[in-house]
Formats: C-alpha cells, structure tokens, sequence
C-alpha cells in the first residue's frame, strides 16, 4: 500500500509537471527549462522505482502465499485419516494442488494484490481531480457508480464457470493420468484409438469449460474497459465545457487529463478485477477445505501402542461401500508368532490384513491390543508394518526407499537386504543410493516387490503383515525369502497363494478365509489332514 501510494503521488506529481510545462511553455526562461527537465527525469525515474518496488513486492508476497496454500494443503491431506484420503481419488488431489491452486493464483491472490494497489491509486488520484475541479470529480463518481453495476452483473456467472472449469480440470487430470499409467495395457491391446477417444472426450469437456470461463473473462474486460473509456470522455467534456467558460486554464486541463489517466485505467482494472476474484470463491471454498485441517479428518501423530503380547479380534464385521466384507471374525495374533492367511481370491484376506494393520476404521466387534480396546485404528500403525499387494515406490534411492524415516544402522540394513533378498540383485553399495525411477519403473516386478518387503521387514515393528509380497519370485528364491520372513522376531501375517509345503509347518497356526468368514484357523499339522483343505490346496496349486 505504501509503495502505490507513493507510485500514485508521484503519478500526481508527473501530471501536475505536464501542466506546468505547458502553462510556462513560452516563458522563454532557459533556466526553467533546465530545471523542467531534471524535474521530468526525477519523476519518470521515480515512477518507475515505485511501479518496480510494487510489482516486486507483490511477486514476492503472491509466491508466498501459493507456498504456504500448498503446503498446507499436503500437510492436511497426508494427515487426513485412511478413510477420509479414500473417499477421492489421488489424481483429483493432484488436481486440486497444483491446477486449482494456480487457477486461484492467477483469478485470485494477483488480482486481489491488483485491486489493493489500484484502489489506493484510485483514490489518491479521485482527491487530486477533486481538489482541481470538483464537479469533474463528480462527473467521474456518478459515471463510475453507474457503470459499476455491469460487470458485477457478470460476477455470478463467472462464479458458475470457474467452478465448473476447476470440475473440468481435475476430470482431465485424472484421465490423463489413468492412461498414461496404463501405458502397457494400452499398447499390447492394440487399444491406442479408443482410449484417445476417451481422452478427446474429456479434452473436449475441459477446452469446453476454459473457452467458456475465458470467454466471460474476456467480456469482463473488455466490458469494463468500453465503461471506463465512456466515464474518461465524460470527464474530458466537462472539463472542456470548464475551458470555454473560463473557469480553468489549458494547464490545469492537461494536469487533469493527466490524472484521470491514473484514475480511469485503475478504474478499469477495478471493474475487471472485482467479478474475476468474486469468480474464484467455490475454488478457493474448495481450496480452504482442503487445507483447513479443522474441516477434514486430520489424524493427529497417533499416540504408540505398545504390542507386546497379542491382538485380538471378537466378532469383527467390516462393510466397505455399503458391501459386507468382513463377517464375525474372531482371531488371537500372539507375539512372536507366524500366521499365514489364505482363501480363495475374493475371499477378504486384503481386507482382514488392512484391518490388522490400522487402514479400516470402520469395523463392529472388538479390536484389543494387548487387552487393550483399541481407540484409533491408525494408533496401530506404530506396532504394524504393512507390505500391501502393489507397494508403491518413491521417486527416491533404494535405501531412502528402504529405510523412510527410521533411523539409519548400517548392520540392521545389511542384514534386511538378506533377510529380504535385495542382496540378491544389487551389483554394488552404489547402486542403493541411486535414484529409483517413478515407482521403480526401472526394476522387475519381484525386485520391486522385494525392496517393498525389505522397508516392511526395516521398519521393525512387532506386527509385519504381508500381502502377497513374494508372488513375483520363483520357488527356490521365494523358499529362501520366506525362510528368513520366519525367523524374525516379530507377530508375522503372511498371505500366500503358493504354499511351500517344506516351511508350511514351521507356522504356528493358518488361518483360513472363505467368503469373509474365518472357515479354519489351527495349527499346520491338523488343518494339512483336513480334507476340505486338502481340497483347497489342490484347487490352490493348480491354478
Ligand atoms: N473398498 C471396497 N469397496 C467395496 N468392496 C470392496 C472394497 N475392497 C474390497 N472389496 C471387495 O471385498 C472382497 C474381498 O476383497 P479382498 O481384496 O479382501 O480379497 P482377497 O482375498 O485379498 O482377494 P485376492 O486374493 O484376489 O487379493 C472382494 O469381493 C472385493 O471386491
């Protein structure tokens, strides 16, 4: 503000000095001529360090403030609860982070920042056309408040198409992102036409909607620049209409000419700036939600659970999307001891291991912690490592993949590359601490799935639940993995769909899931003479 202030008072001054030039032009003083000139160089040079000053200002402030509106944002997100992040998908996040905040930074944040230094450069200038003539000043105000009324009508309409360009935007982004990952599939089923197809349609939508909302933005503008050129002419007549009654000289009228230029063009930008940020409110409405952190479900650093004995479940019924999954299922998880879980595809074992391992909130029954009712689900998340079916890896090193936040050890590292069969495919210490390209696209299946393994196994938390996590190696590798999984210390929850009939005894007990129900948990040796599992097993290694 200080600095449009002073912009607009130099702005004044510029204007004044054109007046007095051309009041004093044939004075014939060589004198005041020279000292018209340093005058005029002060203020243009002025002028421009005040305009620089503003314009740098706000650059910088704007910056910060989509800085700050970002990283809020991911905070709440990242800190939102399970079910809270599931109700969306990723690419809409995405979308919100960084599409519609720049939309909010470009209808938003600058403008408003515009508006701020216009209006006090408005203003200014309205006291020094006020002090040369008033009734020019009037002429102005009436002609402003007439013509205000437009483009305001024009707000709401706006309002609806930056709202639906924003839907429109994140609607793109999630496509474009759903096929660019499914590159693969899209290239080996020959289906590069159809999903273009798709993709134009969306394209489509969204040009629809930005040419729809430029459009009125363009109205907008050009609207309010018609208004202030028409209030600018109205002036310049009354000021002429002064001239020939004698009322004012020509310096005066050039002086006031001058500074209504800095009055009418800010003006202008005003009319055009109002309907624009009044436009942004459902994103910025949408924005705030995201990164109020009191609006969203925002899981506090959960308090740590102390597993040292054993989970329990009683008569546990977990539904997702109105679906029964889960049904009464009671189970005891002692320390120390392995499990595994298996069933036919379908059969709920995912869903029984993310209850395990703190990602369903939602459940009936009974979750105790060593006796213990459990409060928070994702309280578990400090006593269970969690290895899901398709682990995602970041766009970091191996090792930074690996250890996350842990503390480093270098021994505790080493041996988990063993343990998880990393070692297996490393060349040199060099290549862990080189970049992983996004989620590993530059290693195997199984190598991925075993750098996923080794963080689940560095983690060291007294539960690991492993969800298919050798599924992409072959038996004698697998054998030898799995081998290691059984002598850690830890509660292990290992889901399988390949049993390794030489380690299957070395569990303590398996549980078995059929239909969402807990069909058989008992120890190897008993369930092994079950002919209905026998039965299973056969269907199991046939297919
Ligand atoms: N979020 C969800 N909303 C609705 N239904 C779901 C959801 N997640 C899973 N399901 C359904 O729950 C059932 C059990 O799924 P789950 O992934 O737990 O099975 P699974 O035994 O692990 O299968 P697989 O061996 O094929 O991985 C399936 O019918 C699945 O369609």
């Amino acid at each position: 503000m200080v600095t449009a202030t002073l912009y607009a008072l130099v702005s004044i001054a510029s204007a004044t000095y054109y007046g007095y030039i051309v009041e004093h032009a044939d004075n014939k003083n060589q004198a005041l001529f020279l000292m018209m000139i340093v005058m005029g160089v002060t203020i243009v040079f002025l002028r421009w360090v005040f305009d620089m000053i503003n314009q740098l200002i706000m650059v910088k402030f704007v910056g910060h403030i989509i800085y700050t509106i970002r990283q809020k944002m991911l905070q709440t997100l990242i800190g939102s609860s399970v079910s809270q992040f599931r109700k969306k998908p990723v690419s809409m996040y995405t979308s919100n982070v960084l599409n519609d905040v720049e939309m909010v930074d470009r209808d938003a944040i600058e403008p408003y920042f515009d508006f701020i230094s216009q209006l006090v450069i408005v203003l200014i200038s309205s006291m020094a056309v006020l002090y040369y003539q008033p009734i020019v000043f009037l002429v102005i105000l009436l002609g402003t408040i007439g013509v205000f009324l437009i483009p305001m009508m024009m707000s709401q309409t706006l309002q609806k198409k930056q709202a639906s360009f924003s839907n429109e935007s994140a609607n793109l982004t999630e496509k474009t992102s759903d096929i660019l990952n499914g590159f693969d599939t899209i290239k080996s089923t020959q289906s590069v036409d159809e999903f273009l197809h798709d993709f134009n349609k969306v394209n489509h939508h969204f040009t629809r909607a930005k040419v729809s909302s430029g459009k009125w933005i363009m109205a907008n503008y050009v609207t309010s620049s018609m208004l202030g050129m028409m209030v600018q002419y109205a002036a310049v007549l009354a000021s002429i209409w002064f001239i020939m009654n004698g009322m004012i000289t020509v310096g005066i009228m050039l002086t006031m000419v001058q500074t209504m230029n800095t009055l009418v063009f800010p003006l202008i930008d005003i009319f055009r700036l109002i309907p624009q940020i009044k436009s942004s409110k459902p994103i910025m409405d949408k924005i705030e939600s995201l990164a109020d952190a009191d609006t969203v479900d925002v899981v506090d650093k959960t308090s740590p659970l102390s597993l040292n004995e054993q989970i329990k479940l009683k008569d546990i019924s977990v539904t997702l999307d109105s679906k029964p999954i889960l049904h009464d299922i009671s189970l005891n998880l002692t320390a120390h001891k392995k499990y595994l879980l298996v069933g036919e595809s379908g059969s709920g074992k995912s869903t029984l291991a993310q209850l395990l391992a703190g990602f369903i909130q939602d459940y009936q029954g009974q979750f105790l912690v060593d006796n213990q009712p459990l409060i928070n689900s994702e309280d578990l998340f400090s006593s269970v490592s969690y290895v899901s079916q398709t682990p995602h890896l970041f766009n970091q090193t191996i090792k930074q993949n690996i250890v996350i936040s842990e503390p480093f050890s270098e021994s505790k590292f080493k041996r988990v590359l063993v343990q998880s069969g990393v070692n297996q495919f490393i060349e040199n210490a060099q290549q862990l601490n080189e970049s992983i390209k996004q989620n590993g696209q530059n290693y195997s299946g199984g190598q991925k799935q075993r750098i996923a393994l080794a963080r689940g196994i560095y983690q060291q938390k007294p539960m690991l639940v492993l969800d298919e996590s050798l599924s992409g190696l072959n038996s004698k590798l697998s054998h030898h993995i799995e081998d290691q999984l059984l002598t850690l210390d830890s509660i292990l929850v290992y889901i399988t769909h390949q049993f390794d009939m030489s380690l299957i005894k070395h569990y303590d007990a398996i549980i078995w899931v059929e239909n969402g129900r807990i069909k058989a948990n008992q120890e190897p040796e008993q369930l092994l003479h079950n002919p209905d599992f026998q039965a299973f097993l056969d269907v199991v290694n046939d297919s």
